[in-house]
């Protein structure tokens, strides 16, 4: 495939600069500053960031996403049947027309199946990470989400050490933070469209709540991003690219030096309405304790004090309610 051509957006240009995760997990000393500079760059400057040799293997996304595409091809009634009552969507299947954005009236059109945390039946965690459901319709859907969670928590983990350098701190300082974190893997179905959307569209404008986000799929297009001069550019990656943004909890935390940028999901034209699309995004969160308080270093007169401490618990309680998953 030509990348140039695939990357060209619908201003002509990429809408978000191109990092390679392996100058920093297997580059010289050089390579590593040079990696930290432009993925830091990169999130404060765009917020989103294309990332290849990312470390998350071909089959095993290609293997997730054809059984996820089996679950969403699943009758209603099952698929309903793995909707988890009290768990606000966190686990399990989460059925068409429930999310909207905060702003909006209107739902989204899509489904999605979320997979949270695994630890083991007598980990102090455990009351806070109930179990997956495994689909018993679609085999392999369980062990191919957890793998996948786990190369997404891996690859995820990397990233974050290298802002925690750009940032000043610890290399490690976010590994205890996200250890064990409440960190979600998505796939999200967004069905053909039968007819005239009245306001909807697949995902209203919105900011991600979580540290990070890794997102799978997005190649289907429709994925857009709102820049500084408020245009709203075509995301496009290319072939074996994902694509990372940073969540409002990563934005608090440094004090809106690194930015939580918006993005949406447009309908396709009327000629492609029948197009489903399929897309898999992993919000890499910490765990409920971690304290947000904004980083001492990014408090500055030029910038001062944007946000009053909250842990990522109580700031994921807040948002889960203003989005409809959680009454
Ligand atoms: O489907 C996509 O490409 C992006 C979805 C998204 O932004 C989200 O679920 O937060
Ligand atoms: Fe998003």
């Amino acid at each position: 495939m030509n990348q140039n051509l695939n990357q060209e957006n619908n201003m002509g240009k990429r809408a978000i600069p191109l990092v390679d995760l392996e100058k920093f997990t297997k580059g010289s000393e050089a390579d590593r500053t040079a990696f930290v500079a432009e993925l830091g760059s990169a999130f404060h400057e765009v917020g989103f960031v294309g990332v290849i040799n990312h470390g998350i293997p071909k089959d095993l996304v290609d293997d997730f996403y054809k059984a996820s595409k089996a679950f969403f091809s699943l009758p209603v009634e099952t698929k309903r049947s793995y909707e988890i009552k009290d768990m606000a969507g966190q686990r399990g299947y989460t059925s068409f027309g429930k999310e909207h954005a905060k702003q909006s009236q209107v739902a989204d059109l899509k489904e999605f199946f979320q997979i949270g945390q695994f630890v083991s039946k007598d980990d102090p965690r455990k009351p806070e990470y109930p179990d997956n459901p495994d689909v018993k319709e679609v085999e392999g859907f369980y062990e191919l989400g957890k793998g996948l969670y786990k190369a997404f928590e891996k690859s995820g983990g990397a990233l974050l050490r290298a802002i925690a350098i750009h940032l000043g701190l610890d290399e490690n300082y976010f590994d205890p933070k996200i250890t064990k974190g409440n960190s979600i893997l998505r796939a999200i179905h967004y069905p053909p469209i039968t007819e005239e959307p009245k306001n909807a569209i697949r995902a209203e404008q919105h900011e991600d709540i979580n540290l990070i986000t890794l997102l799978v799929g997005a190649s289907a297009g429709g994925l857009q991003v709102l820049n500084a001069q408020k245009e709203w550019l075509d995301v496009v990656p290319g072939e074996g690219e994902i694509v990372i943004n940073v969540g409002d909890m990563l934005q608090r935390l440094t004090n809106n030096y690194l930015i939580s940028t918006t993005h949406r999901v447009v309908n396709p034209p009327k000629a492609e309405w029948h197009k489903p699309r399929l897309s898999i995004p992993f919000f890499l969160h910490p765990v409920s304790e971690m304290d947000l308080t904004c980083l001492q270093d990014t408090v500055t007169e030029e910038r001062p004090l944007n946000y009053e401490p909250i842990t990522a618990g109580e700031y994921l309680d807040e948002r889960l309610r203003e989005i409809g998953l959680k009454k």
